[in-house]
């Protein structure tokens, strides 16, 4: 697949650079046909791909691509000014649907994905979902760029992917919400602070993998009880204190802001 010219608008944000780093390191598009857009013109973290442009005109760097990535804030969207038809879109922006990038844009060629924050160590799940007028070409141009920082998939439809804006778009946020929890809770038991924050970075460093080893959360959670000893006693009060409700309310929450009913 020869790399086609790529417009990033708002692409050296913390997202969106991460995406455009990685497509440009796995070779799917190249510096010299890649320009990404931030107001100031000029952002940081591309030092490496020489000849990669950078202007603040969006308008003009759309008009010169074949695939435009837009990666700005929601909020900002109403100052994107960008003709955007005729171009494969792809968007990761949160709460913002297929028709509203095709009303505001004139494209008709989109994929909406939602990555997560750790496309920036190439590790994110990407949901994707394609909008009617793809070709098998669009297809497998959103794949390979969104496979570049993780794991892609298509989902079926928009209201799927507002589901997974709140389970693995801000799944980060949860597990990192916890962990905080945990840090808090180690300080107020009178602990020092530097030491709770190294425990639990290890923690979460060494559970991440375990968890992404051969047995399933459910397993491993299984085999903990089956003990009956320190780690039940803790499972047993989390679910006592109502742990699938918590779940269940966080990623309702997610979900009816993703679709734009909060
Ligand atoms: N961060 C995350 O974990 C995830 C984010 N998303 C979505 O990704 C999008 C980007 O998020 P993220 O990268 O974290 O946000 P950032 O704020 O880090 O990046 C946004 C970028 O957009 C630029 N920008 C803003 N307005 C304009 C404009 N008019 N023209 C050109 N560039 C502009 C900003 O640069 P400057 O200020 O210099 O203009 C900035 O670099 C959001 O829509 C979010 O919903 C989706 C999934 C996960
Ligand atoms: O919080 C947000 O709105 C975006 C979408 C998923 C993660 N960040």
């Amino acid at each position: 697949m020869a790399a086609p010219r790529f417009a990033a608008l708002g692409g050296g944000g913390w997202l969106g650079g991460a995406l455009v780093r990685a497509a440009l390191s796995a070779g799917v598009i190249a510096p010299a046909t890649t320009v990404v857009t931030s107001r100031r013109g000029a952002v940081d973290g591309f030092e490496a791909f020489a000849g990669l442009g950078m202007t603040a005109d969006n308008r003009q760097a759309a008009a010169q691509a074949d695939v435009v990535l837009v990666a700005v804030r929601p909020g900002d969207i109403d100052a994107l000014d960008a003709d955007l038809s005729g171009k494969l879109v792809l968007s990761v922006m949160a709460m913002v649907p297929i028709d509203e990038l095709a009303g505001r844009f004139g494209c008709r060629r989109i994929v909406r994905a939602m990555p997560n924050a750790a496309a920036g160590r190439l590790k994110s799940f990407t949901p994707m979902v394609a909008g009617e007028a793809l070709d098998e070409q669009d297809r497998r141009f959103a794949e390979a760029f969104f496979a570049a920082s993780g794991i892609a998939e298509w989902l079926p439809d928009e209201r799927a992917l507002d589901y997974f804006t709140g389970l693995t778009g801000s799944g980060p946020a949860f597990f990192a919400a916890l962990a905080a929890a945990m840090e808090r809770d180690a300080v107020a038991r009178g602990f020092d602070a530097a030491l709770a924050a190294r425990a639990i970075r290890q923690l979460l460093a060494g559970a991440a993998e375990e968890l992404a080893g051969e047995r399933s959360p459910s397993e491993l959670v299984s085999i903990f009880k089956d003990y009956r000893g320190t780690t039940a006693a803790g499972l047993t009060a989390m679910e006592e204190h109502g742990l699938d409700p918590l779940v269940r309310a966080m990623l309702e929450a997610a979900e009816r802001r993703a679709a734009g009913l909060t």
